[in-house]
């Protein structure tokens, strides 16, 4: 297990690298006349990789995520997405909902498809790819249902399977473990580390949780409590390909969870 220290030379370096599908410069949020939710980010985001944001509450996490997803405008700095300016949504960027959003008189198979009827794709293409990506995230048979007869995990898995659907580069997550149970949380992270080895996609989400973000990420941002800055960088060297109980069971994986809670502690005490 190794951890990434350098914080600030790091991320100017990487701020430049070629390599990266979002590169967050200089970005500063202030809601109203006062509240600093960020102060002077600057991040890369590499292709293939998840990122988690992690950090206390109101620390600015969700605030991030909108403002690379182009739902809020940064009051300084910039978002660059494959090296252009963001100016709103778009489609190299897909945001999977805390809530799931979907359309709850629509069949799993149309909400699975949505994103891609909403860019006008004929209708058997568009069936075609949301039935790979239900088969993908494990609901194939309930093509069919409608979300009222899914349990919450399952609506969250029409929730990926939409955003994969439409072919995004860069998967936008707002805590998306949060409202199912355990069992529920542990079977998707699985399916999430799987996703985004045969996806070739960039994550990034928030979350609370450090076991998650320790569980799930190529990489740690620890933000501050407010105004959110960046407070830490962390680099989990994990093997995922092994049993996921060994892995919550290696010591290195509890060390650095126990590190990540001790560099946090003294904000919540
Ligand atoms: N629309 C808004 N107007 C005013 N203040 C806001 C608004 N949205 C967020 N804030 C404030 O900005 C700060 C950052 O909020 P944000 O939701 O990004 O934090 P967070 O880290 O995602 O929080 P949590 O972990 O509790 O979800 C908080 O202090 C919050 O109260």
């Amino acid at each position: 297990m190794t951890m990434a220290k350098p914080l600030v030379a790091e991320t100017a370096v990487r701020a430049e690298d070629s390599d990266a599908v979002i590169t967050v410069r200089g970005l500063h949020k202030v809601y109203g006349n006062s509240t600093v939710a960020l102060d002077n980010i600057d991040l890369s985001f590499m292709r293939g990789h998840l990122t988690s944001l992690l950090g206390p509450s109101g620390c600015g996490k969700t605030t991030l995520l909108k403002i690379i997803a182009g739902l809020l405008k940064p009051t300084s700095g910039e978002v660059l997405v494959n090296g252009k300016p963001v100016r709103g949504p778009g489609p190299e960027r897909a945001f999977v909902f805390q809530d799931f959003a979907l359309m709850p008189w629509a069949t799993v198979l149309r909400n699975a498809a949505f994103g891609l009827e909403v860019r006008g794709a004929p209708k058997a293409e568009r069936e075609d790819r949301a039935r790979h990506y239900i088969n993908e995230v494990g609901l194939a048979g309930f093509e069919d249902k409608y979300p009222h007869e899914l349990s919450g995990g399952m609506r969250q898995r029409v929730g990926l399977a939409r955003a994969l659907a439409v072919d995004a580069d860069v998967l936008l997550m707002d805590e998306p473990f949060s409202a199912v149970d355990e069992q529920t949380r542990r079977k998707f992270q699985e399916d999430l580390i799987r996703l985004r080895e045969v996806e070739n996609k960039t994550f990034i989400l928030v979350t609370h949780s450090i076991e998650e973000a320790v569980y799930l990420s190529d990489r740690i941002v620890l933000l501050s409590p407010r105004p959110g800055r960046v407070a830490d960088i962390m680099e989990p060297d994990i093997d995922r390909n092994v049993d996921p109980d060994l892995i919550r069971r290696e010591p290195a994986y509890l060390d650095l969870i126990d590190d990540i809670w001790r560099g946090l502690r003294h904000y919540v005490e």
